[in-house]
């Protein structure tokens, strides 16, 4: 539950500390309110005691005379609530809208959205148009079911002190006991909301990722494994949905405790009351307050605030709320410096991407994860140049993929990277330090590169996990099992403790489990070379995300179109003019890479 809108409060309490006269008008306006309501229940009281039940007819007719004035009061008074709403409201959507520009830019100007995808156009129109107006009418509500209900309970409670404060006695007992109950309910209702949400999201991704890959599942046979990855996000969203159904019931119950008891319990104390005094009229007065104003306003105030207010804290956090130290609604966000995108023949310092450890240095203190600088490789004194004065630069925590036609000089380049290969001229680095001249101990703990072919040698599972990290804990295999979804696998070649016989596994089963080796080596960087080829489209989408969120750098020779777009960076390799970009910069100005996409999607 920690963090549902923690980030929110702060920022709301600065938008309404600046619009303190809106707030205060609007307070006046709602005044009248109370004062309706309490006229309301009065009235009808004296009207009977003193009028009907007296036997004055004219009088009784007088109070409701009055009562029905008060009613017609109402006209008015909700224009004039609604004039100062919308002195609250229209700044927040306009506050919203220039926030939502600010960031769309500066995701533009930083050549990509704040999550590294390429999806900024979509997201920003979405916060101008759709989620700006949830909020707006998200809040508006909120603000005019609070308010009404806070000087509808004023009006309503003063109205029974003024007929009788016995009947206080009866009715704010059980009222306050429904509304603790139902405050007690908001934290967790939220959270269980935020659950479920979460999951919805995970089975519709996983659905559609399906859907690309059917094709690749029925060809590589995986549509058991498929289709039990899925079952287990349906049972997830199943569970959450009960969840949330659990907490409805509470807040139904509580709705119930604070809104029908106490009328219950008025009918139930009426010897009682009358016993001290209290009126037919008064308790005619007290019932349409409650039945009337409290009731109402109550069943209101509970829908808004559990509906309306969990949608609201979502959608502001996901415009950007969600930091403690978030700017001013309106103010724009510094941009954050990403690297300048350029032909990798220049030489490129990407800054370190989000920071996964807990203390970034400077930017430009930081060596990359992987440099070459004018590196040359031929694989004999004739052959011509597989790389040729290539200048490249990585940053930490980077996810870069590398594409390129076959034969190109992916294979050779990650061999260069990884430090398998010397190259003829030029220089490798890995964190600044230069990789030649290293023995395979020393290279093992910079980097783990996995190649087509996995390496799966004979020994038990648990061996061939944690063979570049003997000292894995429990926990942490099981973390990296579930990160990259192979317990189905390990269950089958019988646990942790069964001997693997390599001959006996698929290709796609020794890539599995030599992905999980690597997500739990210490190296801080991995190199792919097409280490997931022969895993279906969705396993292989759950490997390369699980090993991009491993703190460290992630180089992938790219097969496919997705795998090239899920990473921040793309290598095109073309001979001797190579380019390095987003996918949708390359898109434009890549002529080889917008065939390699063609080609891609054709088949
Ligand atoms: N050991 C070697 N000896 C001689 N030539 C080689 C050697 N390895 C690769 N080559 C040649 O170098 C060029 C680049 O090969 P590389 O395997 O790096 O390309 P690639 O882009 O990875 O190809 P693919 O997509 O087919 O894996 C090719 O022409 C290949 O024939």
């Amino acid at each position: 539950m920690k963090g549902v809108g923690a980030g929110v409060w702060p920022a709301a309490r600065r938008f309404l500390g600046r619009r303190k006269g809106a707030l205060l008008r609007l307070g006046g306006w709602s005044l009248l309110e109370a004062a309706q309501t309490f006229l309301g229940g009065y009235c009808l009281a004296r009207a009977l005691d003193r009028g009907f039940l007296a036997g004055d007819t004219r009088a009784g007719l007088g109070w409701l005379a009055v009562a029905a004035g008060a009613i017609l009061l109402g006209g008015p008074l909700m224009r004039g609530v609604f004039a100062q709403l919308a002195e609250l409201v229209e700044p927040l959507r306009d506050a919203l809208v220039r926030r939502a520009v600010d960031r769309a830019m500066a995701g533009a100007l930083a050549g990509r959205d704040g999550g590294g995808r390429d999806r900024a156009d979509g997201r920003a129109v979405s916060r101008l148009t759709h989620q700006t107006e949830i909020v707006r009418d998200s809040f508006a509500g909120l603000v005019l079911t609070a308010r009404s209900f806070f000087f509808t309970a004023a009006g309503a409670l003063t109205g029974l002190l003024a007929l009788a404060p016995e009947l206080l006695v009866v009715v704010v007992p059980p009222l306050l006991l429904g509304l603790a109950m139902f405050l007690g309910t908001l934290a967790p209702m939220a959270a269980a909301q935020r659950a479920f949400l979460d999951a919805d999201e995970a089975l519709t991704d996983r659905v559609a990722a399906l859907g690309a890959g059917l094709r690749d599942i029925t060809a590589c046979g995986t549509g058991a494994e498929a289709a039990a990855r899925t079952r287990e996000l349906i049972d997830a969203a199943a569970r959450t949905s009960r969840v949330l159904a659990r907490w409805a019931a509470v807040r139904t119950l509580a709705l119930g405790v604070a809104g029908q008891l106490p009328v219950f319990l008025l009918l139930a104390a009426a010897p009682w009351l009358l016993d001290r005094g209290v009126t037919a009229g008064a308790l005619m007065g007290a019932l349409a307050y409650l039945v009337q104003a409290l009731l109402p306003a109550l069943h209101t105030l509970m829908t808004a605030l559990g509906a309306a207010g969990t949608r609201l804290l979502v959608v502001l956090e996901r415009f950007g709320f969600e930091e403690p130290a978030a700017p001013e609604p309106g103010a724009s966000e510094p941009a954050v410096p990403e690297p300048a995108v350029r032909e990798a023949s220049v030489p490129v310092q990407p800054e370190p991407r989000t920071p996964r450890t807990p203390h970034t240095p400077s930017p430009r203190a930081v060596p990359p994860a992987v440099e070459l600088r004018s590196v040359t490789l031929a694989y004999g004194p004739g052959a011509p140049p597989v790389l040729e004065r290539l200048d490249l630069a990585v940053g930490r925590g980077e996810h870069m993929a590398v594409v390129g036609p076959s034969g190109i000089g992916k294979s050779t380049l990650t061999g260069v990277v990884a430090g398998l290969l010397a190259p003829d001229r030029g220089s490798v680095l890995l964190a600044g330090e230069p990789v030649a001249g290293r023995g395979a101990r020393d290279l093992a703990a910079l980097r783990v590169l996995i190649p087509q072919q996995a390496y799966v040698f004979t020994g038990t599972v648990r061996e061939n996990l944690l063979h570049l990290a003997p000292d894995t804990s429990a926990p942490d295999l099981v973390r990296a099992v579930d990160a990259l979804g192979i317990d189905a696998l390990i269950g089958r070649l019988g646990g942790l403790e069964a001997r693997v016989e390599p001959g006996t596994l698929s290709q796609g089963e020794r890539q599995s489990l030599a992905l999980c080796r690597a997500y739990v080596s210490p190296a801080p960087l991995l190199i792919l070379d097409e280490a997931t080829c022969h895993l279906d489209p969705v396993a292989e989408a759950r490997a390369e995300l699980a090993l991009a969120e491993r703190p460290g750098t992630l180089i992938v020779v790219a097969h496919r179109l997705s795998s090239a777009r899920r990473a921040g960076r793309v290598l095109v390799l073309d001979g001797t003019s190579p380019a390095y970009g987003t996918h949708d910069e390359l898109l434009g100005r890549s002529a080889l890479y917008r065939d390699l996409v063609g080609h891609w999607q054709s088949v």
